[in-house]
């Protein structure tokens, strides 16, 4: 049996609202998952359950409250609630992919260096780096006259594709998936389900959100139900109290 790649032990989550003089939002408590090389697991629950915030956590966008994140490799474990905040920027780099709903556009940067920065903050041949961000991009059907232009005037489902190439170009063993098919028609939705299965066939692990069910159903090797982890489900999403916790 492959060794999992993540284990997520107790996992919990806490918000401290600053601006509302420390009121605290329990969100998530006592979540745990195993994830194998070459799985992809698809988070499932209501609207408001935590899907995003558990990316987001295992991202180090968000902190982790309580509990463990391990990722394990072949000279040793890493547990990334205890990971300095430098140390991120080479785990995102080398280690976990995030494709997100919507692209973060910097101004003035075209389409194909958006999607072959990955790469090349790696150190790879810029040209092999462009090469393939072309090919993504060709296989995501955005129109070749749009890959030197700044995405930022891009449409919704034109950035999302820009999106889902600068996620899956670095090959990454983790890769977190946050509704990478929300805006696209079924041409393009089909052409990520076979990124995505490709991706598996190459061993990389991988946890998203879809909430169109034939995606969901086509690349699902299990679904994971969030609404168990709620900590007070009769408490309208979160348990609300004063000063208790910190983020
Ligand atoms: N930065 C934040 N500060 C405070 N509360 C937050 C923050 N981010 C998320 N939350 C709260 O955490 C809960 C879970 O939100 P999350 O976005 O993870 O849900 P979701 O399951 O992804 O929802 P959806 O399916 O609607 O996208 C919500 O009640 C939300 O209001």
């Amino acid at each position: 049996m492959t060794r999992p790649l993540l284990r997520v032990k107790g996992l919990g989550k806490t918000f401290v609202l600053h601006g509302q003089g420390g009121l605290s939002l329990d969100v998530m408590q006592d979540l745990s998952l195993t994830l194998s090389p070459g799985e992809c697991q698809v988070l499932v629950g209501r609207s408001g359950i935590g899907k995003s915030t558990l990316l987001k956590m295992l991202y180090g966008s968000y902190r982790i409250t309580r509990g463990h994140v391990c990722l394990h490799f072949d000279d040793g474990d890493l547990d990334l609630a205890e990971l300095p905040a430098h140390a991120w920027h080479a785990l995102r780099r080398d280690v976990i992919g995030y494709v997100s709903q919507f692209l973060r556009c910097v101004p003035r940067v075209p389409a194909v260096e958006v999607v072959m920065e990955p790469l090349l903050m790696r150190g790879s041949d810029p040209e092999e780096a462009r090469c393939k961000a072309e090919g993504l991009l060709e296989r995501l059907n955005l129109p070749q006259r749009l890959w030197e232009l700044p995405p930022g005037t891009f449409s919704g489902g034109e950035q999302q594709r820009v999106n889902i190439a600068r996620g899956f170009i670095g090959e990454h063993p983790l890769l977190l998936l946050d509704e990478p098919t929300a805006s696209l028609d079924a041409t393009n939705r089909e052409v990520v389900v076979e990124l995505i299965q490709a991706a598996k066939s190459r061993g990389v692990a991988m946890l998203g959100i879809f909430h169109d069910e034939d995606v969901r159903e086509r690349v699902a090797d299990r679904l994971l139900p969030l609404d168990d982890y709620m900590p007070r489900p009769d408490m309208n999403h979160c348990e609300m109290h004063r000063g208790e916790a910190s983020q």
